[in-house]
């Protein structure tokens, strides 16, 4: 593997969940992995799991780990060719060419700024860090993916699978912010590839994904169809793809107890953070059916699978 940016970086889906599920059993037989290997995580926004779970792949496998948060960083340029006279003080092909000498893998988070589609969707930032960088580069979140949170939530599906072929619900949750399609996008795109579950999305009328990331899939717009004889719940928030950027004041679609009723008895995933009675009850994250403890751990698992398999 390259690097990591989506789910077509991986050879193969099942084995890379597999190995993510080998180093989980047997932590220490990989423990010389990364010896003599540095990994540098650079955040150009705020995060708990990805940076401490992917900090701690990295010192599992016996890498050497530099987190920097970018706020404290120059603020880089990504054009070409511009006049830099304003306040962006170093150009990002510096700055990649600086940092592939101080590590073996480049891990960068990126959001986008949800104002100009077709910029985020070019997804600028971690593809110039590509482009310039001399070592594999890894996704902890880019404008349009979250390739580490999919592979956990591979895992984790994996793990808790009842049936051979489980149906997995995809539904758009209600948030007081606007959100980034990341995480859907890539859930989506991961599951489809993968190819071990049925995929159903439902999300309100101009909530669609982008189709490149969903085609496969069945798309609704009726929450309640989609939960029915689900397994697996996974809630999410996103803002509008087509209406690039704009939300919506819809609380109708909470995933609370009643919703959950109308499942196969599923299980419930989020990435988090979670917006607790906004996005899905008190009742549903308390319960035993709530997985987001489970993903959250697999994402050390998730990224341990990555590194090895760039580092191999
Ligand atoms: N890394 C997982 C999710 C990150 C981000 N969520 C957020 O920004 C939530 C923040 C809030 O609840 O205000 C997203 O949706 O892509
Ligand atoms: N799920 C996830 O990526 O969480 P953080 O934003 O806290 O890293």
């Amino acid at each position: 593997m390259e690097n990591f940016l989506s789910v077509h970086d991986a050879a193969s889906v099942h084995d890379l969940i597999g190995l993510a599920a080998k180093i989980k059993a047997a932590p220490l037989d990989y423990d010389k992995t990364g010896q003599h290997k540095t990994l540098i995580n650079l955040f150009f926004n705020p995060s708990l799991r990805t940076r401490l779970s992917t900090e701690k792949a990295g010192v599992t496998l016996g890498f050497q780990v530099i987190t920097m948060d970018m706020a404290g960083g120059w603020k880089l340029e990504f054009e070409d060719g511009v006049v830099m006279n304003l306040d962006r003080a170093e150009h990002v092909r510096e700055a990649a060419g600086v940092l592939s000498q101080y590590c073996d893998v480049l891990a960068v988070r990126s959001f986008p700024e949800l104002k100009d589609r077709d910029a985020d969707y070019a997804d600028r930032v971690i593809n110039a860090f590509v482009k310039y960088a001399t070592v594999p580069v890894v996704s902890l979140e880019s404008a349009i993916r979250h390739p580490l949170q999919s592979l956990a939530d591979c895992l984790t599906i994996r793990e808790h699978r009842r049936s051979a072929r489980p149906r997995v619900a995809l539904t758009w949750a209600p948030h007081p912010r606007q959100l980034p399609q990341a995480v859907p996008n890539s859930f989506a795109e991961w599951m489809i590839h993968w190819g071990d579950v049925d995929l159903v999305i439902a999300n309100p009328e101009g909530f669609d994904l982008a189709p490149e990331f969903t085609r496969g899939a069945e798309v609704v717009h009726d929450q309640a169809a989609a939960l029915r004889g689900a397994e697996f719940v996974y809630a999410k928030n996103w803002s509008s793809y087509s209406d690039y950027g704009a939300t919506a004041d819809l609380p109708d679609w909470i995933v609370n107890e009643e919703k959950m009723a109308l499942t196969d008895d599923a299980f419930f995933m989020h990435c988090l953070p979670v917006r607790r009675n906004v996005i899905v009850s008190d009742g549903v994250l308390n319960s035993d059916r709530s997985l987001v403890l489970q993903q959250a751990n697999n994402r050390t698992w998730a990224a341990a699978a990555v590194l090895a398999a760039l580092t191999d």
